[in-house]
């Protein structure tokens, strides 16, 4: 089998860009799917963040050893699976390319690739977070890809806990957000696995939105965990955080579809991520140490990155520059323990304030 970068009649290239927990895990899952799958080029190309362990570079390990030992460790990489250092080295002759770095990194990334990649490649996003506009406002991850790679880019979420994922002990579900119907079924093929069921819908924004804010919600729920605090609590931050996450979809990106906030990517999502997400666990941790979100990341998820605290940031800037803050009370309090502006305590103060708070009623988005 050849790595070079000769094309095969018109197999799909596919290069998948990130490496971390759920980079690896998705990239095991695409690598082996294309063994069988003959419209896809055989080769799957990883770009790899460069890391040493041991004095060994990364991606050496994973080329030989066909293991992340650093994020997906026990779990082999059949050998199709190419690991690169370098993402336009991945990226530059790719038909499908799948964006999965943590969101604070996607700017520098894209920024490597624009106007050196195929100019008909598609994109799909399995980041989740916000890019923050100048202006007070925010953009999508995948509209990010899109408007900076000149590339159409869909959307990867759902209730996948990475370790959970690899270890298929049980089976899980994940939304693939893709308005086209024809290029939906193709790339969930990509996917798809006896332990993976992948949905399609067409609702691409709602999809990627909720798999942005459950994130703030989970740290949210972990901020419970921390204060020991009645599980009513927790029960309290997930409904009322749900019901934010409606009315978010409703007020910012409307047009959506009720339904899918009842796909694996909404509901399903916020609450694996609320019970077993890094998420949860940081934050229980930041209120009982008092240590800082960036001394936790370093000191508890050996390079892995939390996304809520910075979602939090995004949201919190475009609600403050709309006046809107009050109007999402659960994600502003959230913020503002995030940041040290609050203490832990203020969250109960929030929930005990709105527990009462009628359901919300959405305008904008259809069923
Ligand atoms: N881990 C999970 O269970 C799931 C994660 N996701 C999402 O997938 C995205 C990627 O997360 P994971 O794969 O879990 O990553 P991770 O958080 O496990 O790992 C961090 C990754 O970032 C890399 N990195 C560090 N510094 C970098 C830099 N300066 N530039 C580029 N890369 C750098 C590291 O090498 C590593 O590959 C996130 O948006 C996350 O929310 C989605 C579903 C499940
Ligand atoms: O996105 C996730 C589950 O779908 C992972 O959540 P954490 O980043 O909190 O681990």
């Amino acid at each position: 089998m050849s790595h070079g970068s000769h094309r095969i009649s018109s197999k799909k290239h596919i290069a998948v860009l990130g490496s971390g927990g759920w980079g690896s895990v998705i990239a095991r899952i695409i690598a082996r799917n294309v063994l069988h799958l003959k419209r896809f080029h055989p080769i799957v190309k990883m770009y790899v963040f460069e890391e040493f362990i041991d004095g060994r570079k990364l991606t050496e390990i994973i080329n030989k050893e066909h293991e992340n030992r650093k994020y997906a460790p026990g779990y082999k990489f059949t050998k199709n699976l190419v690991a690169v250092s370098d993402a336009l080295d991945a990226a530059k002759h790719a038909d499908i390319i799948v964006f999965v770095v943590p969101h604070q990194f996607v700017d520098n990334l894209c920024k490597s690739l624009a106007g050196r990649i195929r100019p008909n490649a598609i994109g799909i996003s399995l980041i989740k977070g916000f890019d923050i506009k100048t202006g007070g406002g925010i953009e999508l991850i995948s509209h990010i890809i899109s408007t900076k790679l000149l590339i159409p880019c869909h959307v990867l979420m759902g209730a996948n806990i990475a370790g959970e994922v690899a270890a298929e002990k049980f089976v899980c579900t994940s939304t693939l957000g893709c308005k086209y119907k024809a290029r939906g079924s193709f790339l969930k093929d990509l996917f798809n696995t006896p332990h993976l069921k992948i949905t399609v819908v067409a609702d691409e924004d709602t999809v990627e939105v909720c798999g942005a804010l459950k994130n703030i919600v989970a740290t949210g729920v972990g901020f419970i965990d921390g204060l020991e605090e009645n599980n009513r609590y927790k029960e309290a931050v997930l409904r009322l955080g749900f019901m934010e996450m409606v009315q978010f979809v409703d007020v910012f990106f409307p047009g959506g579809n009720i339904s899918t906030f009842f796909e694996s990517c909404g509901i399903e999502d916020l609450i694996v991520t609320s019970f077993a997400g890094r998420n949860r666990k940081c934050s229980a941790a930041f209120v009982k140490t008092g240590k800082t979100f960036k001394e936790l990341e370093n000191e508890m998820l050996n390079g892995q990155k939390l996304q809520g605290p910075p979602t939090a940031v995004e949201v919190a800037y475009m609600l403050n520059s709309k006046d809107m803050t009050n109007k999402f009370p659960l994600f502003t309090v959230i913020h503002q323990i995030c940041t040290g502006k609050k203490p832990a305590k203020a969250l109960l103060k929030c929930v005990d304030d709105n527990i009462a708070r009628r359901v919300y009623l959405p305008k904008n988005l259809i069923p």
